[in-house]
């Protein structure tokens, strides 16, 4: 059996719920509850989520409720979520959020299942309408392409099974895999004290492996440490061992249950993961964003499993005399690929290579907000990023009675003065050239250039300032 992890999204009130509940309670009456083992178990510790039995699969629904928390659901955990289903109303069709939970499936790459849902009251024709709309925006999208669009009525049970395949037929389609390689890492969703057992904490494991036994666990931030694991339960059943993917309950020995809160993670003692508040982030802006991002605004970013404010500037990293140098950007839209240095409101955990994601909270709720997506690549601050802004002059060649000058860079002799010894371009020729001399009274200069130039052909003298 597979374990699989499957996201329903959805515009608020589509009927996320009520298709969560129609699946695994269909599905609960011929598998979990009646497996020998669960009759033959003592205490349930892996509690708090629905799942429910597939041949060859035991598909876990991703456990969080509300729009924010499905989205920080797939930033911190795209690794391990296998499969979405996109419910969208027959009547009303696409929404904000339908497009907003899209785009971040497309992202991530997710695999999509559309769900048209209400079909019983809707007309044929809203739902021959809705159905194309779906259809064209998915065929929109980078990777979801050829996401199958299934009709359904949860209510009715209409359709149901025609899902169930289409879910069991894409799961095999899939080339699912799980890695124990990583260190260990796991969100804490809840930790209760159970008597006779002590601490029991659940939650699904993003990194790693974790067995019975194992006494070098931590929970950050909180800096509880020597945590040993006592016993492990994955749909409950007692488990030596559990992995990347697994949705868990095990008893801690060492921890106190009061002291933790939910965004605490339970990690081994090798762990990647440091308290940061300054991340620097190769991001690209989505191709549907409106607006624009331009320096020190404030935006929210999504990173671990938290959205927090960060006052962000775009910069792009250039080389300039041989050296590699950050550029500030003025304004980035979308389409655009940055590098963008944030400084967060609070401290977050993460680790290089994390997922983040951009979004401007400020506006309306009934645009798209998310600007963009992004990987961390250092822990650095603005400051030490040394960012500096282009200062660009044109100029043009001119010979007169063979003599060889630049004229337009500065209009007059003493600023002329501080530009000798720069390098000048002329890119329509791929020809650079040194400034040498000052020539005459307004400003002119003479260069030694590595190649032949002609009258008016177009210089550019590119300085770089400090920015900021
Ligand atoms: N007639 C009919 N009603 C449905 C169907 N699916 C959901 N509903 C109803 O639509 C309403 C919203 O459904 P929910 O499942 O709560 O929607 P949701 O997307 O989970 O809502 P939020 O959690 O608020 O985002 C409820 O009153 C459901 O009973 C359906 O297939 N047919």
């Amino acid at each position: 059996m597979k374990n699989i992890n499957l996201g329903i999204f959805g515009h608020i009130d589509h009927g996320k719920t009520t298709l969560a509940r129609v699946l695994t309670e269909i599905a609960s009456t011929s598998s979990l509850d009646k497996l020998p083992e669960s009759k033959k178990r003592g205490i349930t510790i892996d509690i708090g989520f629905s799942s429910f039995n597939m041949p060859d699969y035991i598909i876990t629904l991703v456990d969080a409720p509300g729009h924010a928390d499905l989205i920080k659901a797939v930033v911190s955990a795209a690794d391990i979520i296998d499969l979405a289903i996109l419910v969208v109303d027959a009547k009303e069709g696409p929404k904000t959020q339908t497009g907003e939970h899209l785009l971040i499936l497309d992202y991530f790459n997710i695999p999509t299942i559309a769900v048209i849902t209400k079909i019983d009251l809707a007309t044929e024709e809203e739902i021959k309408r809705t159905k194309s709309i779906v259809s064209a925006v998915l065929n929109s999208t980078e990777n979801l392409k050829d996401s199958q669009i299934i009709e359904i009525s949860a209510k009715e049970n209409k359709n149901i099974d025609n899902l169930k395949n289409t879910i069991h037929k894409t799961l095999n389609s899939l080339n699912i895999t799980r890695s124990s390689d990583e260190y260990f890492k796991m969100p804490i969703d809840h930790a209760f004290p159970i008597k006779g057992i002590g601490t029991v904490i659940t939650g699904t494991i993003l990194k790693g492996k974790v067995s019975v036994g194992q006494d070098d666990l931590k929970i950050m931030p909180i800096n509880m440490n020597n945590i040993k694991v006592k016993s492990i339960q994955r749909f409950k059943k007692e488990e030596k061992e559990a992995m990347m993917g697994d949705r868990v309950g095990m008893a801690l020995h060492g921890v106190d249950a009061k002291q933790i809160y939910r965004g605490c993670i339970l990690t081994s003692s090798n762990s990647k993961l440091e308290i940061v508040d300054k991340i620097v982030a190769k991001i690209k802006m989505s191709d549907i964003f409106r607006y624009n991002i331009k320096p020190k605004m404030k935006v929210h970013l999504n990173v671990g499993m938290l959205i927090v404010p960060a006052i962000v500037v775009p910069f792009k990293k250039i080389k300039f005399k041989g050296k590699e140098e950050n550029i500030i950007l003025k304004e980035i839209q979308k389409g655009d690929e940055c590098y963008c240095s944030f400084e967060l409101d609070e401290k977050v955990m993460a680790e290089i290579g994390d997922n983040i994601l951009i979004t401007r909270l400020d506006l309306p709720p009934t645009t798209l907000r998310i600007c963009g997506r992004g990987e961390i690549v250092e822990f650095k601050s603005m400051k030490d990023l040394n960012i500096k802004k282009e200062v660009i002059r044109t100029g043009n060649i001119k010979i007169d009675k063979n003599r060889v000058f630049i004229e337009g860079l500065a209009n007059s002799k003493s600023s002329a003065e501080k530009l000798i010894g720069e390098v000048v371009e002329l890119p329509d020729k791929n020809i650079t050239g040194k400034l040498k001399n000052t020539f005459g009274t307004k400003g002119y200069l003479t260069a030694d250039f590595d190649g032949e130039v002609s009258n008016k052909d177009k210089v550019i003298l590119n300085r770089l300032r400090r920015w900021g």
